[in-house]
């Protein structure tokens, strides 16, 4: 399988991530991508190509142009207002402060585009979420050309990115532009399968009103788990869209079991679709020795889950998102595509 890499998608180094009280190292850290690929050189998974550039125009067919400017310049606009640290929220719009126009201060701008306050921005931000999508899009236009498979192994992750929102590590919707792709060179119809321990709020807010994209995740229940505030299993889409997105909240300790159940529910709704690709948002966070996550899926799981994948028959997709047992992610992430390539 056709893997697209960078080793610049390490140049991400912010130092700070808001977690528990305290400014940490970030969970979503450069090595993640270093246990993938070597892993993925060591199983001999296929070529490893680099990414081609794709500009900023393939980002506005689904970003709002105001949020990806704001993502441009919030580094600069942060320090020019005199602070020390890393560019990181500490107000947000909330109940009845609904708020006008945007503010005009970069503070309050990072909370009006901010879901969340974990994920610090820095002066390598907007340069790492740009390249991320552009290894995602050399991806799918892999699969459009040949119908084979293909990994795009992306840092920053993206699917808590909404059009106009950035958060959980997530700043560009990688799948979402990929999808995007797939329909402008020509497809009808695209799934997008979130398998990621997480809810995709942002590929799900994206797509809520259309029906030409199905998507569906699996994922942590919200009501305990992060990004809390959507990903229940009655938001099944809106107008145009209803019936096109399809969520499986599943309580804490969720094993594999009980976990395929879900998939297999996922996978006959994507038959049903009848899509011309798919598009896995392939998050290994559901590892039993993540460390903020709380499903109990082992790393021989995956190589079942690249397996019934396969078995779809689909020209497929795998973008990276997240997965934080770092020494594990390598085995994890590559084991899917090991048992999608050998099913
Ligand atoms: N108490 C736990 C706090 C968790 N805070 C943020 C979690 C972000 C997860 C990101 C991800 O794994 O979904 C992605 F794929 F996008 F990287
Ligand atoms: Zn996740």
């Amino acid at each position: 399988m056709l893997i697209v890499h960078s080793d610049a998608t390490r140049d991400r180094r912010t130092l700070t991530e808001l977690f528990a009280g305290q400014l940490v190292a970030p969970f979503e850290c450069p090595e993640r991508v270093d246990y993938i690929i070597e892993r993925a050189r060591t199983e001999s998974i296929g070529e490893i190509r680099g990414p081609d550039e794709h500009g900023l125009e393939p980002v506005l067919a689904i970003h709002d142009a105001d949020y990806i400017d704001f993502l441009r310049v919030a580094w600069r606009d942060w320090q020019a207002a005199g602070y020390e640290g890393e560019a990181i929220p500490n107000i947000w719009p909330t109940r009845r402060m609904p708020g006008g126009p945007i503010p005009r201060h970069i503070e309050g701008r990072l909370g009006y585009y901010a879901l969340a306050g974990e994920t610090s921005l820095n002066a390598d931000t907007f340069e790492a979420a740009l390249l991320s999508k552009d290894i995602a899009l050399t991806a799918v236009d892999q699969v459009l050309d040949s119908g084979a498979p293909a990994f795009a192994l992306c840092r920053p992750p993206g699917h808590h990115a909404a059009r106009d929102q950035y958060g959980g590590y997530c700043f560009i919707n990688n799948v979402a532009v990929s999808a995007q792709r797939a329909l402008d060179r020509g497809h009808q119809r695209v799934a997008i399968l979130d398998i990621d321990f997480h809810h995709g709020n942002g590929t799900q807010d994206i797509f809520y009103e259309r029906s030409d994209v199905l998507t569906l995740s699996l994922h942590g229940d919200p009501m305990d788990e992060f990004p809390y505030f959507l990903g229940f299993a009655n938001e099944t889409g809106r107008g145009e869209g209803e019936g096109y997105n399809v969520n499986y909240p599943l309580p804490s300790g969720t094993d594999y079991a009980r976990w395929a159940q879900a998939l297999d529910d996922a996978i006959a709704r994507v038959r049903d679709f009848a899509p011309d690709m798919l598009i896995i948002a392939l998050g290994v966070d559901t590892f039993e020795n993540d460390p903020i996550s709380s499903f109990t899926l082992q790393s021989d799981d995956y190589l079942d889950i690249g397996a019934r994948l396969k078995r779809i028959g689909l020209p497929t997709l795998f973008v990276m998102e997240g997965g934080y047992a770092v020494e594990e992610i390598g085995v994890n992430a590559i084991n899917v595509l090991k048992g999608f390539d050998n099913a």
